[in-house]
C-alpha cells in the first residue's frame, strides 16, 4: 500500500473501536446507571495508570533519541510537572465527580480481573515489543478525540448530578490525543512500507482494539448483566488486587 492508504487502512480499524460498544452507547445515550458510571470510570482509572509506564516502556526499548524526545511528552501529560498536574490527576477529580473517593479508585477494589488481565496485556506487549510495534500499538488514539467529544456532548445533559470539574480530563484529551496522533502516524507510515509490515501493524491495532473491548466486555457482565466474578458464591469483591514484581 501506499503511506495514503496504509494510513486509510488504519483509519477504517475504527470500525472496531470499543465507541461501539454496548456499554458505551448506553453511557453517551444517557442510560447509563449511576452504578455504571462509576464501575466505568474505577475500572478505566486502571488502564490511565498503565499509559505511562507503557509509554517508560516504549522510551527504554526505543534507541532513537528524536523518538524519545517527542514520545516523552506523553508521559508528562499523565503525570503531570508537578503533584496535583497531569492526566491521572484530572481522572481521580473524574472519579470524585462521579461520587468515588481517591482512596478507593487508588485501592484498585474495583477492578475486574477481566479488565485488568486486558490492561495488563497492553503493558505487557509493549514492554516485549519491538518499539516501532509498541508505538503502533497506541494508535487507537486516532479515535479518541471522537470519543471523549461524545462524552462531552452527552454527559452533562443526561447525568446532572456529575461535577462540572470531572470533565477536565476529557478536554485536555481532545488536543494531546491529536498531538500524539500525528507523531505516531509519522513514525508508522515513514517505517512500514512493506506488504509484511502494514499488515503486522493492522493486526497490532486490532490487538489494541480487542484489549478496548474486552474491558467494556468485563465491565457489561459486572454492571449491566449483575455477573460479577463469584457472583454466584459471594457479593464481595473476592478478586485478586494485582501482584506487582
Ligand atoms: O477514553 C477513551 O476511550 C480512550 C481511549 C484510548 C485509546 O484508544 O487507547 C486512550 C484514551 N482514552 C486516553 O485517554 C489516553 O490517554 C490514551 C493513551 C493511549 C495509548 O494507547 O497510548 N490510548 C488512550
Amino acid at each position: 500500500m501506499t503511506p495514503a492508504e496504509f494510513e486509510q487502512a488504519l483509519r477504517d480499524k475504527g470500525a472496531c473501536y470499543h465507541i461501539y460498544h454496548p456499554f458505551h452507547r448506553a453511557m453517551y445515550e444517557g442510560r447509563a446507571s449511576r452504578e455504571q458510571i462509576q464501575g466505568w470510570v474505577a475500572n478505566r482509572f486502571y488502564y490511565q495508570s498503565r499509559i505511562p509506564r507503557k509509554d517508560a516502556a516504549i522510551l527504554a526499548n526505543c534507541p532513537h533519541p528524536e523518538v524519545r524526545r517527542k514520545w516523552l511528552q506523553r508521559l508528562l501529560d499523565q503525570d503531570g510537572q508537578e503533584d496535583g498536574e497531569g492526566g491521572l490527576e484530572a481522572w481521580l477529580q473524574l472519579a470524585e465527580a462521579v461520587g468515588l473517593s481517591r482512596e478507593e479508585v487508588l485501592s484498585e477494589e474495583w477492578v475486574l480481573p477481566g479488565v485488568r488481565f486486558a490492561v495488563d496485556a497492553y503493558l505487557n506487549f509493549t514492554r516485549r515489543a519491538h518499539w516501532l510495534d509498541a508505538a503502533g500499538s497506541s494508535l487507537t488514539e486516532l479515535f479518541a478525540p471522537q470519543i471523549h467529544q461524545s462524552r462531552l456532548s452527552s454527559w452533562p445533559q443526561h447525568y446532572p448530578w456529575i461535577a462540572e470539574s470531572g470533565y477536565r480530563y476529557f478536554r485536555s484529551r481532545l488536543g494531546q490525543a491529536q498531538r500524539d496522533v500525528s507523531h505516531g502516524l509519522q513514525l508508522v507510515l515513514e517505517h512500514c512500507r512493506t506488504q509484511e509490515s502494514q499488515q503486522r501493524l493492522l493486526n497490532i491495532l486490532q490487538f489494541k482494539l480487542d484489549i478496548l473491548w474486552s474491558m467494556l466486555d468485563a465491565m457489561s457482565m459486572a454492571y449491566e448483566l449483575g455477573r460479577p466474578p463469584y457472583h454466584t458464591v459471594s457479593a464481595e469483591r473476592l478478586w485478586h488486587r494485582g501482584i506487582e514484581p
